[in-house]
């Protein structure tokens, strides 16, 4: 089977969040099953700089009012599509926000442009390739079956996989004139969002299937607190709607390999993690001691719960914890973490920034993850700490709530613990969840069990691909009937 997978990162080329590791890992544990995936993404600055001989294999003269080319290139086992449209992605800041922080004035003309040209790839403009089905990511992607609806494509399943529904790519009506659909697409049943244009609601409208990236995301998002405006479009598409919780590759994440990582470990030789929480305390300027370092590593916003970390942060270091952040966003909430470093020498390390190997290092090092988010699609951090014996300690919401067991009396004495989960999201009961890391960090005995019993998680890509070809083969099979 032949996919087309559209999206606006992928790693290793380009990454802002989990998007990108789940658009780069995806294919390559499809592979083995036997399904083909070629991935269209913008041509940004970066990503053409890492091309190597790519080929010119599609030419626009006009998308969407300017020349474009689609190259093809192979990047780490991924069959890359690289839309290289110089007027579109061609500049400087980051995917979606310039050198400001602020969104890209165009994005909808860049996106658009994006969706319409893997809708042109999905009907066969390709010289030699068809896909079977096609599969977009997020609103950036989103118009992709909105353009197959109207385009005359033939007959192709979509799907549309939710990683984050706050994101939601609605514009003003005054764009829907450029995009290039016919009248009556503005409308309820497909773009029309409340007397604007929404592209992630045109493609639930419009795709032949809906995915979320966990199940319990998929039945939060059907209700007002979590649907964030699109829970009825949602309940209307319920039948299409699927679950399937994201995967790591646990080659890249894999602590007994891992090059960024100082000292490699099993399950049968965590004693080896000491000398990457040294190296942890050296970065962050911590104290050498035995107590436990909790660690974030994170976009610093209202959904990551990162108000709640500030907050608690002086708390943390009073319950006996240290505590080092790694993230970067809302400039109030570095400031305040940056604060309570302050406040806490020795304590606290905070560190603004992306910094792809420290995250690594940090799993392999420290010895809890702090994930309070207000709500998470499926959240991957959770998942590296599991697999590097980083406890999670995670809020009870979407896919933190379908990845961890929480260490209840119970799940200690079956030893089928992974972690610590709390409800609901706010300091007291993130606090409790902490005293009760400190409690059983406390006997290294039960800890390291909580460790052995995470790193034997199943967190690889092999099941939920399964579903996904499940999922692909019965989207494939309908369409031919
Ligand atoms: N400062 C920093 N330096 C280095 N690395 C950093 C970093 N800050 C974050 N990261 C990395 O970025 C990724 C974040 O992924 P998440 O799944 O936690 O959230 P995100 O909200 O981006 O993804 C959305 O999509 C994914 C994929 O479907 C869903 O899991 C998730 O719930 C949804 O919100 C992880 O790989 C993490 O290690």
């Amino acid at each position: 089977m032949k996919v087309l997978s559209v999206s606006s990162e992928v790693f290793p080329l380009i990454k802002t969040g989990g998007l990108a590791d789940v658009a780069g890992a995806l294919p390559i544990a499809l592979k083995s099953f036997g399904i083909e995936t070629k991935t269209l993404m913008p041509g940004y600055p970066g990503v053409m700089k890492l091309l190597q001989n790519p080929a010119v294999r599609l030419e626009f003269s006009d998308l969407l009012g300017q020349p474009a080319r689609v190259l093809e290139a192979e990047h780490q086992g991924l069959d890359i599509l690289v839309l290289d449209a110089p007027a579109y992605y061609d500049r400087p800041g980051g995917p979606y926000l310039d050198t400001n922080g602020k969104d890209h004035p165009d994005n909808w003309r860049r996106f658009a442009a994006l969706s319409l040209a893997g809708s042109e790839i999905a009907a066969g403009l390709l010289p030699g390739w068809r896909p079977d089905l096609v599969h977009a990511h997020d609103w950036q992607s989103a118009m992709v079956p909105v353009y197959m609806r109207y385009y005359p494509t033939p007959e192709l399943p979509s799907i549309l996989t939710i990683h984050n529904i706050a994101f939601q790519g609605q514009f003003g009506a005054d764009i829907f004139p450029h995009l290039r659909l016919p009248p009556h697409a503005f409308a309820t049943e497909s773009i029309e969002y409340y007397g604007t244009v929404g592209f992630l609601k045109g493609g639930l409208q419009t795709a032949t299937a809906i995915t979320t990236v966990s199940p319990s995301y998929a039945d939060e998002i059907l209700t007002p607190e979590f649907g964030m405006g699109l829970e009825g479009v949602i309940a209307s598409r319920r039948d299409a709607l699927y679950g399937i919780v994201n995967g790591i590759d646990a080659d890249i994440w894999n602590p007994a390999t891992d090059p960024v990582v100082h000292t490699h470990y099993g399950p049968t030789t965590l004693k080896n993690r000491l000398e990457n929480r040294r190296s942890i305390e050296e970065f962050f300027h911590l104290d050498h001691d035995d107590a436990p370092i909790f660690c974030v590593i994170s976009r610093l916003t209202w959904q990551k719960g990162m108000d709640l970390v500030a907050s608690t942060a002086d708390r943390i270091v009073a319950l006996g914890g240290k505590l080092v952040v790694l993230g970067s966003g809302e400039a109030a909430l570095e400031g305040a973490l940056l604060a309570a470093a302050h406040r806490n020498p020795g304590r606290i390390g905070v560190s603004i920034g992306y910094n792809e190997p420290m995250s690594h290092l940090m799993q392999a090092g420290c010895d809890a993850i702090i994930i309070p988010s207000r709500f998470e699609p499926c959240g991957l951090t959770q998942l590296y700490g599991l697999r590097y014996g980083c406890v999670p300690i995670v809020a009870r919401t979407g896919g933190l709530n379908d990845t961890v067991i929480d260490a209840n009396h119970a799940a200690l004495a079956a030893k089928v613990a992974t972690g610590i989960q709390f409800a609901p999201v706010n300091e007291e009961s993130m606090l409790q969840a902490l005293r009760r890391a400190m409690h059983l960090y406390a006997d290294q005995k039960v800890w390291t069990q909580l460790q052995k019993q995470g790193m034997k998680s199943d967190v690889s890509w092999e099941k939920s691909a399964e579903r996904y070809v499940a999922l692909y083969s019965s989207l494939v099979s309908k369409g031919m009937t």
